[in-house]
C-alpha cells in the first residue's frame, strides 16, 4: 500500500523533475513547481532527524503561505513569480520598507526561499566537487557562510551551526539522495545544478530589477 507523502523516501531525480518543471518556455518561474521542488527537499531534511526540525519547520511554513496564495481567490495572479510580482506590486500587497499590513506577501516570502536556494547551490556544487572524506558539515557551513548568514541574527546563526555539526557523512548523505552509488550522485549534481542555478538567477534579476532585494 502506498505511505503518505512525508512517508515516502526522498529521491534527488524527483527534485531534478521538479526544478526542470519550474521554468517556462519564455522563461517565467512556475511557483507551483518552485514550491513542490521545496517539498522535495524537505523530506530530505526531515530525514535528518529532529535536530533540523526548526529549519524544516520555518521552511514548511513558508512554503504553506505561498501554497495557500496559490489556491487562494487571487490564485490566477500567483502561476508564476513574474506574474506574483506584477500582481502584489500593482495592488499594493507588498511591504517596501518596514513590516506592516502585508507581512506575509508573496514576494517576501518567496524571497526567504530565494536566498535559501542561493544557499543550496553554494552547498550542492562543494558536494559535487568533493573527495570522499569530505564533511558535509564543513561545505553546509561554509555554503550558509557566504550566503544565508548575513540575512538571520546570532541565534540563529548559532543554532543552524549546532544543527550542521550534526550531519552525517558524505556516504550516508549521499544514500539517502536514493540514486544509486556515488558516482551517480555526483552526475545527478551536475545535472541539478543549472537548473537550481537558472531558476536563482531569474528570480535574482527580476527581484534586483524590481528593487525587492531587501523586503522586511
Ligand atoms: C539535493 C539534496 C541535498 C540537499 C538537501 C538540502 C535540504 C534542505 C532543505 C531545506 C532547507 C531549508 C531552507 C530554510 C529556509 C530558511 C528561510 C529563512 O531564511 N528564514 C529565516 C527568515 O525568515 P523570516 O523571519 O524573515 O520570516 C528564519 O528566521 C529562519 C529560521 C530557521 C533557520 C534557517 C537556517 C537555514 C539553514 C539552511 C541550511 C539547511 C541545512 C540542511 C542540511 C542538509
Amino acid at each position: 500500500m502506498a505511505g503518505t507523502e512525508e512517508d515516502q523516501k526522498f529521491c534527488l531525480q524527483e527534485v531534478l523533475d521538479t526544478f526542470k518543471l519550474c521554468l517556462s518556455e519564455n522563461k517565467e518561474v512556475y511557483l507551483e513547481h518552485y514550491v513542490a521542488g521545496w517539498r522535495g527537499l524537505i523530506k530530505f531534511l526531515n530525514s535528518l532527524g529532529s535536530v533540523f526540525g526548526f529549519i524544516s519547520k520555518d521552511a514548511v511554513n513558508k512554503i504553506h503561505i505561498l501554497v495557500t496564495l496559490l489556491n487562494g481567490e487571487s490564485g490566477s495572479q500567483y502561476v508564476t513569480v513574474q506574474s506574483m510580482v506584477t500582481y502584489e506590486l500593482e495592488n499594493d500587497l507588498v511591504d517596501l520598507t518596514k513590516r506592516g499590513s502585508h507581512p506575509e506577501s508573496g514576494c517576501r516570502t518567496l524571497l526567504r526561499l530565494h536566498r535559501a536556494l542561493r544557499w543550496l547551490e553554494l552547498f550542492l556544487e562543494r558536494l559535487r566537487t568533493s573527495s570522499e572524506e569530505g564533511k558535509t558539515s564543513v561545505m553546509c557551513s561554509e555554503a550558509y557562510n557566504e550566503s544565508l548568514s548575513q540575512f538571520h541574527p546570532w541565534v540563529v546563526r548559532k543554532a543552524a551551526g549546532m544543527a550542521f555539526c550534526m550531519l552525517p557523512g558524505r556516504p550516508a548523505f549521499f544514500e539517502v539522495m536514493n540514486v544509486g552509488p556515488a558516482e551517480q550522485v555526483v552526475a545527478k549534481l551536475g545535472e541539478a545544478l543549472p537548473l537550481i542555478s537558472e531558476v536563482y538567477q531569474i528570480t535574482e534579476e527580476l527581484y534586483t530589477r524590481q528593487s525587492l532585494m531587501d523586503l522586511p
